[in-house]
């Protein structure tokens, strides 16, 4: 029976994350403050702006000469700035169309990340097909992505579709459009007929009860456990009918011992995985601000599934994130971009 649990209640950092967060011990070189300030233009939904600009990115932002500039998405970006970099999560025609004359008549400014990359995260059938193409498997590990089933039919055909396409129940069903969170787990063929479509249907995959946030700014990567929900057995698919939402609880940070978690299921993905997936999907992408949402199939050690990606995601859950933020923007004013990647793992 999946119990309504705390699906995202972070429970465990990395203590060199942490350390990283306290700008102690960091392997990256950090890009030299530029001799005059770089500005920033921001276009975010103000609830978007007062998770991501805390006051310690603003603060250490200013230390570093980086100036952010709140953009009225309204009028013209030319009569705005002038931007070294705009950083952006809005949608909408409008402001696709400001985006994009502004793109065209100022080439040398950084737009993170353009409009048509972050296009392939808006809806969750687009989102992990390069994850599906790059079907990575190394020494470290394999990465693949349950399989899945794009319906957009008469809810009574469901079943037979599912049968064709040779899915297993249970079956999360999440709204195609990446937006939405209403998500809910078919246990029983009858139950996929009370669906409502377009969905994805994805087969669910026994994890553990925890997942891994992969968070991706440029080449940094940092990694966050978070509760997940539990598996499922035989006994529930057999005691269970009908369709079950489960709450999409985006927990603030909350510390918890690794000590709870049984160590198979909580030891973080291998970084080299990681480094050779987070490459790959920046290069297919075209996209340099984003997390992958990944689990590993229960009873195995380096079998994970990608089971979601988001577009500028909440960095701001992300503990350090004000440096890994700040240095990544100096790297792009200083247009080298050459940091090797800045990792921080308790246990790497
Ligand atoms: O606001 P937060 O901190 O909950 O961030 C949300 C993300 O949570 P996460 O960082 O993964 O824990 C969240 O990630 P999930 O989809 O929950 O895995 C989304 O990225 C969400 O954006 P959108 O509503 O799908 O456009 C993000 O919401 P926005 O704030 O970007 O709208
Ligand atoms: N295929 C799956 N197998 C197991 N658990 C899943 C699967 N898909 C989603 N979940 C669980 O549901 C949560 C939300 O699903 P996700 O696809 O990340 O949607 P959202 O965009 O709302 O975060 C995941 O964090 C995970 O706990
Ligand atoms: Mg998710
Ligand atoms: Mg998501």
């Amino acid at each position: 029976m999946v119990s309504g649990g705390c699906v995202g209640a972070e429970v465990e950092v990395d203590p060199e994350a942490a350390a990283a967060a306290a700008g102690v011990e960091r392997d990256e070189a950090v890009a030299p403050a530029p001799a005059r300030e770089l500005v920033v233009g921001y276009a975010l939904t103000s609830k978007k702006a007062k998770s991501f600009l805390q006051p310690k990115l603003r603060g250490l932002a200013r230390k570093k000469g980086i100036l952010f500039v709140a953009i009225d998405h309204k009028r013209p970006l030319s009569d705005q700035g002038p931007f070294d970099i705009v950083l952006h999560k809005l949608t909408g025609k409008g402001w696709q169309q400001l985006l994009e004359e502004y793109r065209e008549a100022h080439p040398e400014v950084t737009v993170l990340d353009p409009p048509g990359a972050i296009a392939h995260l808006l809806d969750r059938q687009s989102m992990l097909q390069e994850v599906s193409e790059l079907d990575l498997t190394d020494r470290y590990g394999k990465v693949r992505v349950p399989k899945q089933l794009f319906v957009n039919t008469d809810p009574l055909s469901i079943p037979a579709a599912v049968t064709r396409a040779g899915l297993s129940l249970p079956l999360v069903a999440k709204p195609l459009v990446a937006k939405s969170h209403e998500l809910s787990l078919a246990y029983d063929p009858t139950s996929l007929t009370q669906l409502e479509p377009p969905l994805v249907l994805q087969e669910f995959v026994n994890h553990g009860g925890v997942m891994f946030k992969v968070y991706i700014v440029g080449d940094a990567i940092r990694v966050v456990r978070r509760f997940s929900l539990p598996n499922v057995d035989e006994g529930d698919l057999s005691n269970n009918a009908g369709v079950f939402r489960f709450p999409r609880v985006s927990c603030a940070a909350a510390s918890a011992d690794d000590a709870d978690l049984d160590p198979c299921v909580a030891e973080l993905p291998p970084r080299p995985l990681l480094e050779i997936l987070a490459r790959e999907l920046r290069r297919r992408l075209g996209l340099r601000l984003f997390n992958i949402d990944m689990i590993r199939e229960h009873g195995t050690r380096d079998r994970f599934y990608v089971i979601d990606m988001n577009y500028f995601p909440g960095y701001g859950k992300m503990p350090g994130y004000e440096h890994v933020f700040t240095d990544f923007l100096l790297s792009l004013s200083q247009k080298e971009y050459k940091r090797r990647p800045s990792y921080s793992s308790g246990e790497w």
